[in-house]
């Protein structure tokens, strides 16, 4: 069986550094077409420390998706893992990974979520009241972090807004910029600052989980409060179902996963509605008419949300040109076999979002936006819409990133309209999309027909 072609280039940094200068450039797509063209549809590589091998398509996220976690497992870069702790969801697998997702889906599903909509409500207007009111210029991707940054932290931490929120909120992003590096631990090095935060962040979270246990055994809790008290509350046959570790690594990775992904999505929508005017008029006739069915400071409703079906279509079809997430790696535990060529065990396996949502074999006029492509989903073919993957590890905080998408946008387009600051409408990847200068739009306060 035949290897897939391509160089492994320089010993360690491998492609790493080209990949991430193209990220950085807003050249991604180019760079792995690129490959794809002088390659073909699989080559191999070496990305951050291991082998790799670029796969991409519909058969290629088939692959990935649907792998039982014996042949293909997850498996992050060095650095991710050890950043966010080896018991976090994305490194486990098989009966492991089904047990600890299972315990966080028990908070994240849609009928437990359901009664969190007024919470997050209320978190969405303050954050309004403190940052949009009163001011005449925000700066939109920072002000969007900080937002579901806090409304992870109040629904699923039980952190309230105070000093710990905002030593979280260091420690957060000082990991993040070392999350896809050259895992190199030196002094001086980004992975080293963020090891070193990370080690930080993960004593906070020791620190919340010790008071919660003593809450829940004074009963002073109920065990759905928040994510971790839900987590510390479900039990196997004799024992917790969790251990310490996999509570605090996988609080780490929702906080990680959670808020930065719905922030992008956020943000990229005002500046699409912004670009597209007739775009905007549906969302707003929608928003408008939920907006006045209520009296004023009412808070939304789960009901509220199932009438917001026009602003979920142009969610999806934001998170289909504009995918937060680029991709991510897997790892052959044996050799598999695709496309006429040998993975070898042990390498990584690199699938990427963006190269099959603009795909004009599955979404006819890829470059256009239009959101009626989500009018009947089922006609979009299976593993080609991926932005929250697919299979036993699709993204299990949809719901939660749903939910509190629309409530930001009801309120941002209810109360506000806004214009675009800045004529460069280019962005990067760091590994996460961000456009460039943040998106800094001058706002107007609305007349309000009711809140
Ligand atoms: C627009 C928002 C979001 C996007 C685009 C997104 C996307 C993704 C993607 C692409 C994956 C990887 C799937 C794979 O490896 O096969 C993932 C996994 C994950 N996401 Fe999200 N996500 C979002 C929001 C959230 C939120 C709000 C949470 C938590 C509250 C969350 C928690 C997770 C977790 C825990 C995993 C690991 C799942 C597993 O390995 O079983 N995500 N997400």
């Amino acid at each position: 069986q035949k290897f897939p072609p391509g160089s492994l280039g320089l010993p360690i940094i491998g492609q790493s550094l080209s990949l991430l200068w193209a990220m950085k450039a807003n050249t991604t797509e180019k760079w792995l077409e690129e490959r794809v063209k002088k390659y073909g549809p699989i080559s191999k590589l070496s990305l951050f420390g291991n082998t790799a091998v670029f796969i991409y398509g519909q058969a290629a996220n088939k692959l990935v998706f649907t792998s039982d976690g014996r042949t293909i497992a997850n498996g992050q870069p060095a650095s991710s893992r050890a950043i966010l702790g080896e018991r976090n969801l994305f490194q486990l697998n098989g009966e492991d990974h089904k047990r600890v997702r299972d315990s966080l889906v028990s908070f994240l599903k849609p009928e437990c979520l359901k009664q969190y909509v007024g919470k997050m409500d209320g978190e969405v207007r303050r954050h309004l009241e403190m940052h949009w009111e009163d001011t005449q210029k925000v700066t939109v991707l920072p002000l969007m972090k900080t937002l579901t940054f806090n409304i992870i932290c109040s629904l699923l931490f039980g952190v309230e807004r105070g000093g710990r929120r905002d030593e979280l909120v260091n420690c957060f992003q000082k990991m993040m910029e070392g999350m896809w590096s050259i895992p190199i631990n030196l002094p001086f090095t980004r992975y080293n600052q963020s090891l070193r935060a990370s080690a930080q962040a993960q004593n906070i979270v020791k620190e919340l989980i010790h008071e919660k246990r003593v809450e829940l055994e004074k009963k002073g809790a109920s065990s759905h409060q928040d994510l971790i008290t839900c987590l510390l509350s479900i039990h196997g046959k004799d024992k917790a179902a969790l251990t310490e570790d996999e509570i605090v690594h996988n609080v780490m990775l929702v906080m990680v996963a959670g808020h930065d992904t719905s922030s992008i999505l956020i943000t990229f929508m005002v500046r699409l509605l912004e670009n597209d005017p007739t775009i905007l008029a549906g969302v707003v006739q929608e928003q408008e008419d939920i907006a006045k069915s209520k009296s004023s400071g009412e808070l939304l409703t789960w009901e509220d949300l199932t009438k917001m079906k026009y602003t979920w279509k142009v969610a999806l079809e934001t998170l289909r040109v504009f995918p937060p997430v680029f991709g991510g790696f897997r790892k052959a535990l044996k050799d598999v076999e695709y496309g006429g060529y040998l993975i070898p065990q042990g390498w990584n396996i690199f699938w990427v979002t963006s190269m099959t949502h603009m795909d004009a074999n599955i979404f006819q006029e890829p470059s256009k936006f239009n959101p009626a492509r989500f009018e009947n989903q089922a006609t979009i073919p299976p593993y080609c819409f991926v932005p929250f993957g697919a299979g036993a590890r699709i993204c299990p905080g949809y719901e939660f990133a749903r939910i509190e998408t629309l409530v930001a946008i009801h309120y941002l387009v209810t109360r506000f309209t806004w214009k675009l600051c800045c004529t460069d409408d280019t962005f990067s990847r760091v590994p996460l999309l961000v456009p460039n200068q943040g998106l800094p739009i001058q706002i107007m306060p609305k007349k309000l027909p009711s809140h």
